[in-house]
């Protein structure tokens, strides 16, 4: 009864007629239009201005932007956004804070702007920030959003962090919904609990006093929902919280409370739950599976999700990476999982502001009990330490319900678990492969020795944001084992989570060149080529031109009955009439029936990088391994695969562009690769072509172990590492083997899905790209020896990952064998300077008419295409490399397995084998293979429980000592020792 009276009261003005406002019945609604206004204008400004985050491949965020918004790209106009953003965050904090104190007597001031001048106005202001500060803290926090509108600054102060240092602890979209939820949610529960303090029952100053909590919306809202369901406000607004608690935090699971006094039993049930907690992410495959990664999305955010169990006195530290054997794991076990991370509770690191303010909202709704807010006192994120005051309250209190609370995380002590039966900690050489490149995160030593919150943010944030991982999107298949599968699939990136993808800033801007070619021109050149060919009694029907950057196709359709062939004998006496070099012939336009002369233009468009690479047809490829290669005849971008090609052989004379090609063969991956999906080879025989791709050693570069520069530039070394990337493939195809995979992408993605146990020596594999700057020089000093394993690479690499790059200068038969030239189907030849050298590298004529300067032309199988490569110099790829270098990368370069024996083995010879280089496990090894009579490297893992390193090393002795045949592709080798006996003699004569 009561209620309703007080509900009829509250729709009338005259029940809160001391209040100096105007009533709020009427002034919401233009109130929150007023309020949301700005944020919705600042939103909108900041997808068209903000950088993306450019850790989805390529994000080029303004190539749709026509020339009217081009000002966003424009790096000065973003700092000026950006400090804007940063600037007003200090404002409106400072403005906020000040009205806490000064807010009632403002509202007046500002009440009565229309009956008096700003400057007298202004004088009677109390805000710091003078009249406009009262203002606008007027319209966010009376009007808005009560205090709840503080969450407000996190929001502009990210969005200007990341316009102005282009990266972000978290991700802005994070942030926003965090904060926005949290605005609405606490304005409104402040609002009903602002309504209660009005109930007639209660102190009639107290409502007014307490009315800039809530702040006019959040009390309208409340109000219009007491009306409506009444104390169901109370259920509606925990329900929420739980809903958005269980959404963005990801929460999966809960516990029951209990409170059982029995010490020993809790004890008990505490230690299986945590055996249970640390076997229950593993799934089927220990440490590398969600275990990390759930902690650290839990630790993300400066909070921990815990189970309300009294913790048991002594704790000690979990093992980073744990392993329980399958039998043990409990999918539905309960999280008892405690941590924390050290981080200053107030500074504006966004682990500390966010987990604080989750952690309010969750103790709040943990306990259900009205909230107090502390005075704010301190600077920048004041919100945050009165949430993480309310949030240490609220989860004193003994909550009702389902016992799950999600506290703030601020105390500087290690993360501890509770000492139950201790699983063996299984050693990382146990689970990964040496050469893998940091395959999970615990095994990262920066990320396991020194706890890094920003860094597992960002992991989280890089979880949450889609494109991060677009490239690793997987699809699920249906799998026998799906159930125990955990459902977090493994990200490669994870480990460089906070790499960020280069930008088109870095490339120079030359303007949208447009080919100049004249009318004139045109018109001059076709009169020519009809009377050249009529001349020769060719007639012509009908003739087009195709303006391309380099040269103007023209297409002839002559009489009937004129030959092709005869067009064609012609080339060199239309060259000649035409007066210019670089006339090629194309007759017939494969399937077009027309005759295509190519006549260079006398002014020659150079195709910038940068505009290649922020097309549409680059930017938003699906391509493995995408090259941008420059533009066609009809000025169309061209893009290749060298995942499909697989392999690519380049020629060129001296100062034709090779160089230049390689560069944007480069510069194309490192756009649109993550470091852990690929990775270069780099041989430079001239040692200074490719020397400045050093800088991404810890990122994108493989070498061999123990050599100290992974640009190749030693013949010697080369051999070496040819050899190396020939074992690589035989224990791909190994890998490939066991896992029942035809190819890397298929292996790649089961491993993601974590199908594929890492114990086993499975480990995601990067893509290879192996780049030969000269092969001249090579076949010159080394010959046969690198011809085997380049022809062998390129025979067999093409199903595990593993891509030939191959320039030469000199394109003869005795750099070009036979052999070599049979392996790679996909070939370009820059200018060369004879016929001949156009013959051995295209097996058709037309390199030795090309203009030089880029202009190339590319042989897939019987294609020919003519291509102006695009152009990127020097300073540029230095720009690049030095973005990529400077970013945080890998301890190391990525370790190809290291070569036993300069032979590379393979031919039994024993007195060749050093007793010394032999593994302890060698002779062990070679019974378990003679006695299954089976030569994989596999059987040797599962058999000595083994890492895939070694096992694959023991093969190889195996190889050479003449127990096991050389590698067959997808078979297993062959043994070539039929019994014990035989082997037993075979060891008695190895020397010790
Ligand atoms: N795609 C291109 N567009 C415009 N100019 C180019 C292009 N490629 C090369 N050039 C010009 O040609 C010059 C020589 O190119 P580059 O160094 O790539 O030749 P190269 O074939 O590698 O020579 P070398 O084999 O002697 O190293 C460049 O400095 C540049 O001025």
């Amino acid at each position: 009864m009561a209620k309703n009276t007080y509900k009829q009261d509250q729709s009338s003005p005259a029940s809160r007629s001391n209040e100096p406002r105007p009533p709020r019945a009427t002034t919401p609604r233009p109130v929150a239009a007023e309020a949301t206004a700005p944020r919705e204008n600042r939103r909108a400004s900041e997808t068209k201005a903000a950088p993306k985050p450019p850790r989805q491949p390529l994000k080029l965020p303004s190539f749709n932007l026509g020339g009217m918004f081009g000002f966003v790209r424009d790096r000065r106009f973003q700092l000026f956004l950006g400090f804007f953003f940063l600037l007003g965050s200090l404002y409106l904090t400072i403005a906020f804070l000040s009205f806490l104190f000064t807010g009632h007597a403002d509202q007046s001031v500002v009440a009565g702007l229309d009956r008096t001048t700003t400057k007298e106005a202004g004088q009677e202001t109390g805000n710091w920030f003078g009249l406009l500060g009262a203002m606008i803290a007027q319209v966010f926090i009376y009007k808005g959003f009560g205090v709840a509108a503080f969450a407000l600054i996190p929001i502009v102060f990210f969005l200007g962090y990341k316009i102005v240092f282009r990266r972000a602890e978290v991700s802005v979209s994070y942030v926003l919904a965090l904060c926005l939820f949290l605005m609405g949610w606490l304005s409104i529960l402040l609002g009903y609990v602002v309504l209660t303090m009005q109930a007639p029952d209660a102190d009639p100053t107290l409502g007014h006093r307490l009315d800039f909590l809530s702040g006019g919306i959040g009390y309208e809202v409340a109000l219009w929902l007491d009306s409506l369901i009444g104390w169901g406000t109370v259920l509606l607004l925990a329900f929420l919280l739980i809903s958005f608690v269980v959404f963005f935090f990801n929460v999966t699971s809960l516990t029951l409370p209990r409170f059982g006094t029995d010490a020993e039993e809790d004890e008990e049930t505490t230690e299986n739950q945590g055996v249970a907690n640390q076997a229950r992410p593993a799934g089927n495959y220990g440490a590398t599976t969600p275990v990390g990664v759930k902690e650290e999305e839990e630790r993300d955010l400066g909070m921990t999700v815990r189970s309300l169990r009294p913790t048991p006195p002594a704790a000690v530290a979990r093992p980073a990476a744990v392993y329980e054997p399958e039998e043990d794991n409990e999918p539905d076990a309960p999280i008892v999982t405690s941590g924390s991370i050290a981080s200053p509770a107030f500074s504006v690191a966004p682990s500390a502001g966010t987990g604080a303010l989750a952690g309010a909202t969750v103790a709040a709704a943990s306990s259900a009990l009205p909230l107090t807010v502390a005075p704010a006192a301190s600077a920048a994120l004041n919100v945050a330490s009165a949430a993480a005051t309310v949030a240490s309250g609220g989860a004193t209190a003994p909550a009702k319900g389902p016992s799950f609370s999600i506290e703030s995380a601020i105390d500087p002590e290690p993360v501890v678990a509770k000492p139950a039966r201790v699983p063996t900690p299984l050693s990382l050489s146990d689970l990964v492969d040496n050469n893998a490149p940091l395959p999970v995160t615990s095994s990262q030593p920066s990320a396991s020795s020194v706890p890094q919150p920003t860094l597992q943010i960002t992991n989280k944030a890089a979880e949450l944001d889609p494109a991060a991982g677009a490239d690793m999107a997987v699809i699920a298949e249906e799998d026998e084992d799906a159930d125990a599968m955990p459902a977090v699939n493994y990200d490669p990136t994870l480990d460089l989570s906070r790499y960020q993808y280069p930008t088109l800033e870095l490339l120079n801007d030359y303007g949208q060149a447009k080919a100049q070619v004249t009318k004139e021109e045109l018109e001059a050149n076709k009169d020519r080529i009809v009377e050249t060919l009529g001349h020769y009694g060719i007639n012509i029907a009908s003739i087009k031109a195709t303006i391309g950057p380099t040269v103007t196709l023209y297409e002839i359709v002559p009489d009937a009955g004129v030959r092709i062939s005869k067009i064609k004998s012609l080339e060199d006496d239309i060259a000649l009439s035409l007066a210019a070099l670089g006339i090629r012939i194309i007759a017939p336009i494969p399937g077009k029936g027309t005759i295509g002369i190519e006549v260079p233009n006398a002014k020659k468009e150079m195709v910038s990088i940068r505009s290649v690479f922020s097309t549409e047809k680059f930017a938003h490829t699906e391509m493995d391994l995408p090259i941008a290669f420059g533009r066609t005849i009809t000025n169309e971008v061209f893009v290749v695969d060298l995942a499909k090609m697989p392999h690519l052989l380049m020629a060129g004379a001296t100062g034709q562009g090779k160089s230049v090609g390689l560069n944007v063969i480069l510069a194309s991956l490192l756009y649109k690769r993550h470091p852990a999906q690929l990775k270069f080879v780099l041989v430079d025989p001239k040692k200074v072509e490719l020397s400045i791709f050093n800088k991404i050693e810890r990122h994108f570069l493989a070498k061999l172990p123990d050599t100290d520069e992974a640009i190749i530039t030693d013949t010697k070394k080369v051999v070496n590492t040819l050899n190396s990337l020939c074992m690589e493939m035989d224990r791909r195809y190994d890998l490939l083997k066991d896992a029942g995979c035809r190819n890397l992408k298929e292996y790649n993605r089961k491993f993601i899905e974590r199908r594929l146990n890492p114990k086993k020596g499975h480990r995601y594999l990067p893509f290879i790209v192996l780049v030969i700057d000269e092969l001249a020089d090579l076949m010159m000093t080394a010959g046969k020896e690198v011809e085997t394993p380049i022809a062998r690479l390129a025979q067999l690499a093409r199903a595990i990952g593993i891509h030939l790059i191959v320039a030469t200068q000199r394109p003869s038969v005795n750099v070009i064998t036979g052999i070599i030239k049979a392996n790679f189907p996909c070939r370009i030849s820059f200018k060369v300077t004879s016929k001949i050298d156009s013959r051995t590298i295209l097996d058709a004529g037309g390199a030795d008419q090309l203009v030089g300067q880029g202009d190339m032309l590319i042989s897939q199988g019987s294609d020919i295409i003519r291509v102006q490569c695009a152009f990127i110099d020097t300073p540029e790829v230095d720009r690049l490399c030095d973005f990529v270098g400077e970013q945080q990368g890998y301890p190391d370069a990525y370790m190809l397995p290291e070569v036993v024996g300069e032979s590379g083995g393979g031919n039994g010879d024993l007195e060749d084998m050093d007793p010394s280089q032999r593994d302890s496990m060698f002779e062990e090894a070679a019974r378990v293979i003679v006695t299954h009579q089976q030569g994989s490297t596999s059987l040797l893992q599962r058999r000595l429980k083994l890492g895939y390193n070694r096992a694959g090393r023991l093969i190889d002795q195996l190889e050479q000592a003449g127990v096991v045949g050389p590698f067959e592709g997808s078979k297993a080798r062959e043994v070539l020792i039929p019994d014990e006996y035989s082997l037993e003699q075979l060891l008695n004569t190895l020397p010790k």
